[in-house]
């Protein structure tokens, strides 16, 4: 077994817990190319296992993100068919190690995206439409002591996602002056706006189909892509409700816990 497909075995064991210290034996913390690697792994040994790919994340795209985890760059990770939560649903406290949640404007694609010089505008036309959404991320690294390589490897921390129920066409919205209120138990927890989000929401996504594009593994119509936090994360205890607005696209919201 090399070293990387040891890694991404002992993060695949870590999703039932313990968490992992940070994996800097096989991994030096800026080792971008190692760390897709390891993540592309655990990719091909889920998706042979019957998980569906149906989107991608884009991380690490709000400073205030950036700031709460030392990091200096955005980053990718897979969204399985089986991380979708309903709208107004549960997650359950077994399901996830030390989650986090953070609200972003997900967007689903209308054609398949090869485009290597990929730009906003690009990614306006092909997007059917922009859905509120929150990710809910987790680290099966402990205490969230990740490096960049550390989160990549671990799929962009990503754990799970839900989307709200209103659809809205890209025409007539401005994600870039949108707000973002995210509420924990009715309490305002995290606030934000589009223009937090690498500039724009279609700025992370224009940034996520060049990279892919660039990879040979590019965006597919009907894909889901969650644009990043558009503010802080906020950690979550067993029992909160978690609800985010967004300008113009409405809300999301689920339970952890009872
Ligand atoms: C560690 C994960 C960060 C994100 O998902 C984000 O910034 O959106």
């Amino acid at each position: 077994m090399s070293n990387y497909e040891d890694v991404a075995a002992r993060l695949r064991a870590a999703y039932a817990g313990p968490a992992l210290d940070p994996l800097r034996d096989v991994l030096d913390p800026t080792d971008a190319d190692g760390a897709y690697a390891v993540q592309a792994i655990n990719t091909g040994f889920w998706a042979n296992q019957g998980r569906r790919i149906v989107g991608r994340k884009v991380g690490l795209t709000a400073k205030a993100v950036q700031a709460q985890l030392g990091v200096d760059q955005p980053d990718f990770g897979v969204l399985f068919d089986d991380m979708a939560i309903d709208n107004d649903g549960l997650l359950s406290p077994e399901q996830v190690l030390q989650p986090k949640a953070e609200a972003e404007v997900a967007i689903v694609l209308a054609t398949d995206f090869d485009h290597p010089d990929a730009t906003a505008a690009d990614v306006a036309a092909a997007t059917a439409h922009a859905i509120a959404a929150i990710e809910i991320v987790d680290s099966r690294i402990a205490d969230w002591k990740i490096s960049f390589a550390d989160t990549v490897a671990d799929n962009g921390s990503s754990a799970f996602f839900v989307l709200g129920e209103t659809r809205k066409p890209l025409d007539g919205l401005d994600l870039y002056t949108c707000g973002m209120a995210l509420e924990v138990n009715g309490q305002l927890a995290s606030l934000g706006a589009g223009a937090a989000c690498l500039g724009h929401p279609l700025e992370a996504a224009a940034w996520l189909a060049r990279t892919l594009a660039a990879a040979g593994d590019p965006l597919r119509a009907g894909d889901i892509v969650l644009t990043g936090a558009l503010g802080p994360m906020v950690a979550l205890k067993p029992g909160d409700r978690v609800e985010a607005k967004i300008g113009g696209l409405g809300r999301v919201a689920f339970r952890y816990g009872n």
